[in-house]
């Protein structure tokens, strides 16, 4: 289980390491969210995501992951509504994912492991000016998780996959125009979980309002194989390791509740 992997990958990817005293560590993500102490909560608002595909601008293998970077020095690009106040844009999207379709994803549901999870990570802008400032405060981010899982090919997802042999390595680059993130949200996007929490991977800050769908996307089996052709290592290292199981191990709740957008 993911549990186990968990523990495999501290010894196998030292990248993985966690630091020993984290911010806080009241608020770590990711967590395993139990529906039944879930609690609904009618006075979460529809989500409304506004995602203008003239903003998407690049893909680049940061050595975690792959991210999917858009233009956020406008207002085009933006999330509000759900348990949000204020209005964030959208600055990119990742995924994590597993060497095998068994595991990959970082959070769970009753235990449930998925072979993947899309993050898509907007920054309070009514409140700060850019994003580095924002990931240091508390109502700063907002992130949608959305579970994948193997199914038929998501034709929404295919431009992306043929651009990752682009960035097949670290701190690679591509120009990545004209995509529409919000074909990567399943069709039911009112029913989430949401949960105060942390950036899953260094600066692990405690920033981030979760936002996680019910409905996971399927994508298809060969879609998924091209993720793991993705390299942690840049082109100059001479032994070349494939980017797979970038996921953290789960974090304990420490009282935190998990509240539902329905019954
Ligand atoms: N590293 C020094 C300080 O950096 C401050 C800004 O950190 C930006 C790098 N990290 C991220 O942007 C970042 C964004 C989202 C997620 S996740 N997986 O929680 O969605 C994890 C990390
Ligand atoms: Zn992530």
């Amino acid at each position: 289980s993911a549990c186990d992997a968990g523990e495999w990958i501290k010894k196998m990817h030292p990248m993985w390491q966690e630091p020993l005293a984290i911010p806080g560590g009241e608020r770590q993500s990711p967590i395993d969210i139990s529906v039944r102490k879930s609690m609904f909560d009618p006075q979460l608002k529809p989500l409304v995501m506004k995602y203008d595909p003239r903003t998407c601008q690049q893909i680049w293998n940061n050595g975690y992951s792959f991210l999917v970077e858009y233009d956020d020095t406008t207002d085009k690009s933006t999330l509000q509504g759900g348990p949000l106040e204020d209005q964030f844009r959208l600055c990119q999207f990742h995924f994590h994912w597993g060497e095998n379709n068994k595991w990959g994803a970082e959070h769970t549901v009753d235990h449930l492991l998925y072979p993947a999870e899309l993050h898509l990570v907007h920054w309070n802008a009514d409140r700060y000016s850019l994003f580095e400032e924002a990931v240091m405060e508390d109502n700063g981010l907002a992130v949608i998780g959305v579970f994948l899982k193997v199914g038929k090919r998501h034709e929404g997802l295919q431009k992306l996959v043929d651009a990752l042999p682009a960035v097949r390595h670290k701190d690679s680059v591509v120009e990545f125009t004209r995509f529409d993130a919000s074909g990567l949200l399943p069709e039911n996007t009112q029913d989430y979980w949401t949960y105060a929490g942390s950036l899953t991977t260094p600066p692990l800050t405690e920033a981030v309002t979760w936002i996680i769908m019910k409905q996971p996307i399927e994508v298809s089996h060969d879609q998924l194989a091209v993720f793991r052709s993705l390299l942690f290592t840049s082109a100059e290292e001479d032994v070349q390791k494939s980017m797979v199981n970038n996921f953290r191990v789960q974090q304990p709740l420490k009282g935190r509740t998990v509240r539902s957008s329905f019954v």
